[in-house]
């Protein structure tokens, strides 16, 4: 959804076609980071419901992965929002 959301958003604020790339770029590692840590939930949840350390590590280590990708998408449209209305 803020992928959707955040492209439109990319393709105003751009100032090349590069740059307008490297900010799709971010997004679309942010889906597909929430794509594998979903894929990874669902595994996890249909090998057992109850409770395991070992898939504990497995869900907490998908969601760092979509925290990393999800702080990328911030420094760069943290950077090109900045660019755009301050700069
Ligand atoms: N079967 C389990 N055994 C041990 N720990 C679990 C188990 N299921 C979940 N957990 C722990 O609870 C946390 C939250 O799990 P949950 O399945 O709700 O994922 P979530 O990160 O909330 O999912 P979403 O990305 O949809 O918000 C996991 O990060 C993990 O530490």
């Amino acid at each position: 959804m803020l992928v959707v959301l955040l492209l439109p958003v990319a393709f105003l604020i751009a100032v090349s076609s590069n740059h307008f790339i490297l900010m799709a770029a971010s997004l679309a590692l942010l889906l597909l980071t929430e794509l594998l840590n979903s894929a990874i939930e669902a595994v996890a949840d249909a090998v057992t419901l109850e409770d395991n350390p070992l898939i504990g590590r497995a869900k907490d280590m998908g969601s760092a992965a979509v925290f990393v990708a999800l702080s990328f998408v911030t420094l760069v449209f943290g950077e090109a929002l900045y660019r755009y209305f301050v700069a």
